[in-house]
C-alpha cells in the first residue's frame, strides 16, 4: 500500500513551495607572496580548495615578477610547469594555482587574502592595495616580523588591518617550508581576535593530514611568538657554535643549549606581555611558541646563516651571507633583532632583556659572536633570586 502523505516524513507540497536557499558564491582565495613559505602555503591551500565545495578551486598567487637566468619570467614558468623553480624547486603546487604578476588583478575578486612576504615589503604592499580589495575580504598573515614606527611597534597584522580596513588573523608555528612541501608532519597555530567562525574558516583552508592547525584567541601572542623567536635563535646558534669549536662535551652542550632556549623564551614572554598585557601564557605552549623556538634553533635559514656568521667570527656580514647562501630568500632575524632593540631602547627596557640586547650588539658588529657565551654564563647568576622580568 502506498504511504499516505502523513506517513511520509518529507512533505513534497511544502518543499516544492519553499523558496530555494540562496546559493553562496564560492570563496575566492588569493595569496600575496610567492617565496619559499608562500609557495608552500599555495600548495596546502590549493589541495583544500579542490576538496571543499565552499571554496573556488582556483587559487591566485601574486608573484613579485623577476627574470630568471634563462631569460624567462618567473610567473610564466610557474604557470607552465606548476612549479616555483626559484623559491621551491621540485615541488608541484597544484594545477589550480595561478601565478599573477599584477597585484591589483590578483586581489580584486578575493574574499580571503593570505599575506606571506618577507616583512620588510609589507608596508609598501599595503599602500599599493589601499582601496583595491573587496570590502568584505578577510585577511591572514603568515609573516614573522614587525615594523617600528615613531609612536611604537606595529605588528604586521595591524599594518594590514589599518591600511586595508579589514580584520586580520595570523598563522604561525614550527614550520620549515621545504619539509612541509615534502608533506612531512608539522603543526601551526591560527591566532584570532574575536570571530571564531572566521578562524575556523582559516583552519579549514590550511589544515591537511600532515599540517595540523588549531586556533587560539590571541592574535598578538601568536604573532609575537613567531616574530620574537627569530631574535632568540641567533644567540642559541652562536653559543652552540662557539661551544662546538671549543670542543665541549655533548652533555655540556645540551645544558648550555637548554639554558639559552629558556632565557629566550622568558624574554619572548616578557616582551610580549609588556607590549600587550592581554597576551596569554598558554599561547607560549602552542606550536607558535615553544615549538617554533625549538624548531628555529635546530633548523631553518636563520640557523644556517647564524652558524656561518659565528664560524667566520662575525667577519662576513649577514647581507653577504644571505645573498650567498639563500639565493633570493630573505632572513628575518637580523632586522627583527634591530626592531626589537629599537623598542627596548626607546622604552628604557634594555637591561631587562640581556639576550635580545646582546644579539643585537653582535648583529651590528659591536660585539663578537663569542659574547653570547660570556653573556649566557653570567645570565643564570643575574636571574637568581627574584626575576626582573
Ligand atoms: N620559509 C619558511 O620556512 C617560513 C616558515 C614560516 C614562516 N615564514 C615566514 O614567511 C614570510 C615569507 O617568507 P618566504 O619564505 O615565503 O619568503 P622568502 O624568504 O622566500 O623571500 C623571497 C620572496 O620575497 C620576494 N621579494 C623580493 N623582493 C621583493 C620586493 N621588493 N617586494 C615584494 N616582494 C619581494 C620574492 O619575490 C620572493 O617571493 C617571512 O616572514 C618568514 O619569516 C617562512
Ligand atoms: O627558515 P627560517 O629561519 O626563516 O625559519 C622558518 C620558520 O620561521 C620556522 O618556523
Amino acid at each position: 500500500m502506498a504511504p499516505s502523505l502523513h506517513d511520509d516524513p518529507i512533505d513534497d507540497s511544502i518543499s516544492a513551495a519553499a523558496p530555494p536557499l540562496p546559493q553562496m558564491p564560492p570563496i575566492k582565495v588569493t595569496i600575496v607572496g610567492s617565496g619559499n613559505w608562500g609557495s608552500v602555503a599555495a600548495k596546502l591551500i590549493a589541495s583544500n580548495t579542490l576538496k571543499l565545495s565552499s571554496f573556488h578551486d582556483e587559487v591566485r598567487m601574486w608573484v613579485f615578477e623577476e627574470t630568471l637566468p634563462t631569460g624567462e619570467k618567473l610567473t610564466e614558468v610557474i604557470n607552465n610547469t606548476n612549479e616555483n623553480v626559484k623559491y621551491l624547486p621540485g615541488i608541484k603546487l597544484g594545477k589550480n594555482v595561478v601565478a599573477d604578476p599584477d597585484i591589483e588583478n590578483a586581489v580584486r575578486d578575493a574574499t580571503m587574502l593570505v599575506f606571506v612576504t618577507p616583512h620588510q615589503f609589507m608596508e609598501g604592499i599595503c599602500k599599493r592595495l589601499m582601496g583595491k580589495i573587496r570590502s568584505d575580504a578577510e585577511a591572514i598573515s603568515l609573516i614573522k616580523g614587525m615594523e617600528v614606527k615613531r609612536d611604537g611597534p606595529c605588528m604586521i597584522s595591524s599594518l594590514i588591518s589599518e591600511h586595508l580596513g579589514i580584520s586580520c588573523c595570523v598563522l604561525m608555528g614550527a614550520n620549515i617550508a621545504n619539509e612541509i612541501a615534502l608533506e612531512q608532519f608539522s603543526e601551526a597555530t591560527v591566532g584570532y581576535r574575536k570571530n571564531k567562525e572566521i578562524a575556523d574558516k582559516w583552519v579549514k583552508l590550511f589544515h591537511t593530514s600532515y599540517f595540523m592547525v588549531s586556533c587560539v584567541q590571541d592574535v598578538e601572542g601568536v604573532e609575537l611568538c613567531g616574530t620574537l623567536k627569530n631574535d632568540s635563535w641567533m644567540g642559541w646558534r652562536w653559543g652552540t657554535t662557539q661551544r662546538f669549536i671549543s670542543g665541549s662535551k655533548l652533555i655540556i652542550l645540551c645544558l648550555y643549549q637548554a639554558a639559552i632556549m629558556r632565557i629566550g623564551l622568558r624574554e619572548m614572554k616578557a616582551f610580549s606581555k609588556l607590549l600587550f598585557p592581554s597576551v596569554k601564557d598558554t599561547t607560549f605552549f602552542e606550536s607558535c611558541g615553544v615549538a617554533d623556538l625549538i624548531t628555529t634553533c635546530l633548523g631553518g635559514r636563520n640557523r644556517r646563516c647564524a652558524e656561518a656568521f659565528a664560524k667566520n667570527g662575525g667577519k662576513r656580514s649577514f647581507d653577504e651571507l644571505e645573498a650567498e647562501m639563500l639565493q633570493g630568500q630573505k632572513l628575518q632575524g637580523v632586522s627583527t633583532a634591530k626592531e626589537v632593540h629599537e623598542v627596548l631602547s626607546h622604552r628604557g627596557w634594555l637591561e631587562n632583556f640581556p639576550l635580545f640586547s646582546t644579539v643585537h650588539e653582535i648583529c651590528c658588529g659591536r660585539l663578537p659572536p663569542t659574547a653570547i657565551v660570556v653573556f649566557s654564563e653570567l645570565a643564570p647568576d643575574q636571574s637568581r633570586g627574584e626575576s626582573r622580568i
